[in-house]
């Protein structure tokens, strides 16, 4: 099958700014990852990100842009436009020429039950701002055919595992854990489709904590939590609730998960206890998964906060299975997420399924997206 460059964008449940990344792919195989950027919101950007989250909880139709969502979503388009332009001015630039853009947008709404996500990206512009045709609007046909319309990075996920160095190649069922603002797993068997679910909040209540109570943007390095210790009762609070009792598939929400059950702690055992909190919600997705994983790969910017990192290897450890970084996986794991929308926007144009039953619940397997050309 012909080969594609792609660039791909992703937007975060973070509200930190926008992933970039660059693709050569057939939408099967991964033929070779391009260079990655990240271009961050400034704080006054983010806050008017986290307005707009309380505005769309109005929306009843995922078409619907109430109050200044319209506005803000033709900036969230602009600044992609903006941080695509500054790549291909880089390194990027010289690693290839760009044929198609996988564009995520930002998340404001995410309610599974109820068939609705929203995701504000206006492609059209997008288009005709970058002179690429654009894949934008990935998740409503999964949800059109009973999905969840997230997590959209398995299908990436298995392609990654195909393609693993020679010393971890054939570590099946191998699990790739992206900690984001919410974190999700891919457990990908030697044969078979991946299986994948949302597992529960990943530094976005960690973020929250250390914004209200320190007024700073995420605990960098996770050295406020080094001050703290783990408070098991709250852990408790939280592993506790229904959401981890129920089975794959499912997604969450920004909202679904709170500070109310840390509130009363202090800053540093708030923040050490939310990391574990992180930890301990993905190696309970064990349960749900058919075997247990060999070896678990951990992407997303999560991984750079170095207790959640070692809660989780201390757990895998005690399953008597090993976790390692996408880096010693040989991947780039800060790009992982961008690279899969680029990966996506090759099979949507190729028409091939982006989700699966396994994945995302879906009825069989969907192909989605919504394919837009610059209008001249
Ligand atoms: N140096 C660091 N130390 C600790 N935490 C970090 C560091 N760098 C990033 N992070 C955390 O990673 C978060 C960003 O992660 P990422 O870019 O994977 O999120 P995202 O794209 O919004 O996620 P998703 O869409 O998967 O929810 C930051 O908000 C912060 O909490
Ligand atoms: C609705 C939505 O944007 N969900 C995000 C969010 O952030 C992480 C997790 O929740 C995941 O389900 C999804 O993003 C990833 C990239 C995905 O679709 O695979």
């Amino acid at each position: 099958m012909a080969t594609i460059c792609a660039i791909g964008l992703m937007s975060g449940t973070s509200m930190d700014g926008i992933d970039l990344a660059m693709l050569r792919t057939d939408g099967v195989d991964i033929v070779e990852r391009g260079p990655g950027l990240f271009v961050p919101y400034e704080t006054a950007f983010r806050d008017r990100i986290a307005a707009g989250l309380k505005v769309a909880r109005q929306i009843g139709e995922r078409a619907e842009r109430p109050g200044d969502l319209a506005a803000l979503e033709g900036e969230i388009t602009r600044r992609h436009a903006g941080a695509v332009e500054l790549f291909l001015s880089g390194q990027a630039g010289a690693w290839g020429e760009p044929e198609l853009i996988g564009f995520h947008g930002q998340t404001v709404l995410h309610r599974p039950q109820q068939g609705l996500t929203v995701q504000l990206g206006d492609g059209q512009l997008l288009a005709n701002l970058t002179g690429l045709p654009v894949v934008f609007d990935m998740r409503a046909e999964d949800m059109r055919h009973g999905g969840q319309g997230a997590p959209l990075v398995p299908a990436y996920h298995a392609a990654l595992a195909r393609s693993l160095p020679s010393h971890l190649a054939g570590k099946f069922p191998i699990v790739f854990v992206n900690i984001g603002g919410i974190s999700n797993i891919t457990y990908v068997p030697g044969e078979g489709d991946p299986v994948a679910f949302d597992t529960g909040p990943g530094n976005g209540l960690i973020d929250q904590w250390v914004a209200r109570k320190a007024g700073v943007a995420f605990d960098a390095g996770g050295t406020i939590a080094a001050e703290g210790k783990v408070v098991d009762e709250v852990v408790a609070l939280y592993l506790g609730k229904p959401f981890f009792a129920e089975p794959g598939p499912k997604s969450l929400d920004r909202g679904d998960f709170t500070l109310v059950e840390a509130q009363g702690l202090d800053l540093a055992d708030g923040a050490r206890t939310l990391a574990a909190v992180s930890a301990a919600a993905i190696l309970k997705s064990v349960g749900h998964l058919p075997e247990k994983p060999r070896l678990w790969i951990v992407c997303g910017g999560g991984r750079k906060n170095p207790h959640i990192m070692r809660d989780l290897k201390a757990g895998a450890k005690a399953m008597d299975t090993e976790v390692i970084s996408a880096e010693e996986a040989g991947m780039d794991g800060d790009a992982t997420e961008a690279e899969a929308w680029a990966y996506l926007a090759v099979r949507s144009q190729k028409k091939l399924p982006l989700t699966f039953p396994t994945t995302t619940g879906c009825e069989k397997p969907v192909s989605g997206g919504v394919l837009v050309r610059p209008l001249p």
